[in-house]
């Protein structure tokens, strides 16, 4: 009987030995295998072009991988996410297995720029000196910008000065499903020494310990184990954590002790060359004016961008077309109109934040300025308008604000919508922003 699982690994170890990482890590990872029936593996993709990509250009090499496995012909057959419709798999269970590192997410194929210096210079010189000045480092901002490129970085830096260096990369969720599963099973010593015997413990994406009290307290213990015997702590969060809902004052001051870090958006430059490394590190010829002209058109964050440029490079394979601004120029344009294409609250807040100078750290944060309150609360009503998100949704997207503090502002914007044509321009003008 062929297992599914290690059939599947064993497929994706070798795709990934013979393609390039940004190919790898954006059209290859995300294929899940989800069934094995009757010699038919049916594949489970996020997009149509995840979907056009691998009909086109996966299948003859899958088909021989898998026969080469099995030694049995399997067909496969593709299917999209929203197609399937399965519920996702409840938290808890077995004891998570350790999340592997990308050993492409290193400094080198991390572009600097005004927006990540700090953070890259602060990552790399934790990763030279593990336990010194830089611990815990927190490293804070926008989804997509390189937290994780820069958190693993760091661990694959350690691992080759010491390649012994015992080090546990783990998001926070997964910390989470661990410290309750070592309940039930009553094994939590095996758990403290998993998450305490270790030379770095690398956490991402602490924002969902909000709410988790006792996770809180078992973080707040492993945290300090750890960084009372100097071993390096790394954790990364959406957002300041001060700023992170439901999250106890003593683990906050804890996350700050050390340098906390923003990334925040690259500008023009920085952009264009990330796309210009991706572009060398995938080995295709992307002329600079179609870099530019990407990298104009995409000013959200550094996955966004490099999924603009795969579909760039997938367009022009499939149509057997040069990479040119035009073919750039129409693949973009589908994108915008795909279904996918969602406004988020994040890139309201970002935009409204530009549009009034002012920084999204304050349009997500306290302050009660009027420069500050009125912005604050056009995203409000903008998020209101232009996404699904119910009020409760939008208040903890807004640094984890009642939904009375939502309906408030919703309220009074549309008020004085009604008398002041200098308020409709300006939300004429964020519409045209975020719906081109
Ligand atoms: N400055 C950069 N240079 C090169 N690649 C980058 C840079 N910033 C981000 N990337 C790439 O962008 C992609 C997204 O980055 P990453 O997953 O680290 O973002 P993140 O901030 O952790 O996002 P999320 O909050 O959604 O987890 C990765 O493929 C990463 O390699």
């Amino acid at each position: 009987m062929i297992e599914l699982n290690s059939l599947w690994e064993s497929v994706q170890k070798e795709f990934r030995k013979t393609t390039g990482s940004v190919t790898y890590n954006n059209l290859i990872a995300p294929a899940k295998a989800i069934s094995l029936e009757n010699n038919q593996l049916t594949i489970e993709l996020p997009t149509k072009s995840h979907r056009d990509f691998w009909q086109n250009e996966m299948t003859a090499k899958l088909k021989d991988l898998l026969f080469n496995e099995t030694l049995v012909h399997i067909e496969p057959r593709y299917t999209l996410e929203r197609e399937l419709m399965t519920p996702s798999s409840p938290a808890g269970g077995i004891m998570t297995k350790q999340t592997p590192l990308n050993p492409e997410y290193t400094f080198e194929a991390f572009v600097e720029g005004r927006s990540n210096q700090m953070a890259y210079a602060s990552a790399y010189a934790a990763s030279e000196q593990p336990g010194g000045l830089y611990n815990p480092l927190l490293i804070y901002g926008g989804v997509g910008l390189g937290k994780t490129h820069l958190m693993q970085a760091i661990a694959n830096n350690m691992l080759r000065h010491n390649p012994n260096a015992k080090i546990k990369y783990v998001t926070s969720e997964t910390f989470t499903n661990d410290y309750i599963n070592s309940i039930k099973n009553n094994n939590q010593e095996q758990f403290r020494r998993e998450y305490r015997d270790l030379d770095a413990l690398l956490v991402d994406d602490v924002q969902f310990f909000s709410n988790k009290e006792g996770t809180q307290l078992e973080f707040f213990n492993t945290f300090n184990s750890l960084h009372d015997n100097n071993k390096q702590i790394v954790l990364t969060a959406d957002r300041n954590p001060k700023q992170i809902p439901d999250l106890t004052d003593r683990l906050v001051s804890r996350f700050v002790w050390g340098v906390p870090v923003e990334i925040t958006s690259p500008d023009l430059e920085t952009r264009t060359a990330i796309l210009r490394s991706k572009a060398e590190e995938e080995q295709i010829n992307v002329p600079n004016d179609v870099l530019s002209f990407i990298a104009s058109k995409v000013d959200t964050n550094v996955r966004e961008l490099e999924s603009a440029l795969l579909r760039v490079r997938v367009a022009a394979q499939l149509h057997h077309a040069p990479i040119t601004i035009e073919l750039a120029n129409e693949t973009l344009k589908g994108m915008e109109s795909a279904d996918e294409a969602v406004i988020s609250i994040d890139l309201i807040q970002k935009k409204v934040a530009a549009y009034y100078n002012i920084r999204q750290s304050d349009i997500v944060g306290k302050k009660r300025v009027k420069q500050i309150v009125f912005p604050r609360q056009i995203a409000m009503y903008l998020a209101r308008e232009l996404t699904e998100s119910s009020l409760p949704k939008i208040g903890k997207e807004f640094g984890g604000k009642d939904h009375t503090t939502v309906l408030h502002a919703i309220d009074k914007i549309e008020k004085q919508l009604a008398e002041d044509d200098n308020l409709q321009d300006d939300i004429r003008n964020l519409r045209m922003e975020l719906q081109p």
